[in-house]
């Protein structure tokens, strides 16, 4: 058994010709905040697909404490305490607050829908116990006064904060978190990064984040984890990274290739790669 929460060991996956992950090894302990970062098509979203079930790997192998996850099905990744956030939002626009919170504790739930007639007082505890848990996450994440509102109503910044709740609804033993500050402005993004901070403080979980704003990366990371053309560059303390030659030159290629800077490599300049 590894010692590691999450372990990814010799990840490939490939798309027809395309070889979107090549070989990757990475892992995450309990408590610490890894960044996976790399130029557009790196892999990065791959990497988080295939970590998060939504896709299987070509080949290699996923560990969550030491429990290989090759055999476990997609929707029961989240089961073995993998949570995560989509670069799109994927929010359900036409309920509240609370119901898309909901959605994410019942995706955790054990009680099937047979169960539920069987085990009547099972299914209610369980359906108290995730009314309870919800609240809970609303306080934590100070979104009280939305609570009852409608999803599609709220704004950018408000709608990614609910799907970080929603990914906590799930009792995450690792969140997962793609790009939750693109779009945000600095004050919304301050304050997420402030939460991804107490979600490890306060909740004990421990987050594997893709992303582009290099500040936040520098900020927040105990281990950067560099990507491009879906291989490893490299993987360190954030400063060691930023200043690794292989990876200010995958930024300066991509910018060159780009015929300017823009998204990644923008945000890796102002960041002072
Ligand atoms: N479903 C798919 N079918 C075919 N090719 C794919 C698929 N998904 C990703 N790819 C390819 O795999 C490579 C890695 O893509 P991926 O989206 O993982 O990169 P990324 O680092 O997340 O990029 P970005 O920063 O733009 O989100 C790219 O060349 C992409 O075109």
């Amino acid at each position: 058994m590894s010692g590691h929460l999450l372990q990814l060991k010799n990840v490939t996956r490939t798309f027809g010709g395309i070889t979107a992950v090549n070989d990757v090894s990475l892992h995450v302990d309990p408590g610490e905040i890894v960044s996976v970062i790399g130029p557009n098509g790196a892999g990065k979203t791959t990497l988080f697909n295939l970590t998060s079930g939504v896709m299987p790997v070509s080949s290699g192998r996923i560990l969550i404490n030491g429990t290989d996850l090759s055999k476990v099905p997609p929707h029961q990744f989240v089961t073995h305490g993998i949570g995560r956030t989509f670069q799109n939002l994927a929010l359900f626009k036409h309920g509240t607050v609370v119901e898309n919170l909901l959605v994410g504790r019942h995706w955790r739930m054990k009680t099937s829908v047979l169960d539920a007639v069987l085990h009547f007082g099972r299914a209610r505890r369980e359906e108290i116990e995730a009314r309870e848990r919800v609240e809970e996450i609303i306080e934590f994440l100070e979104i009280e006064a939305i609570r009852d509102h409608v999803v599609g109503t709220l704004s950018y910044g408000q709608q990614k904060r609910v799907e970080l709740g929603r990914a906590l609804a799930t009792d995450p033993k690792i969140l997962l978190l793609d790009e939750i500050v693109a779009g945000m402005n600095q004050e919304e993004t301050e304050d997420i990064a402030r939460f991804i901070l107490d979600i490890r403080a306060e909740l004990g979980i421990a987050i594997l984040l893709i992303e582009h704003d290099m500040h936040l990366v520098m900020d927040i990371s105990d281990r950067v984890h560099a990507l491009n053309f879906g291989t490893t560059l490299t993987e360190g303390r954030p400063e060691e990274v930023r200043s690794h030659p292989k990876v200010i030159e995958a930024y300066l290629g991509a910018r060159a290739a780009r015929g300017g800077g823009s998204g990644a490599v923008a945000a890796a300049g102002s960041g002072g790669l």
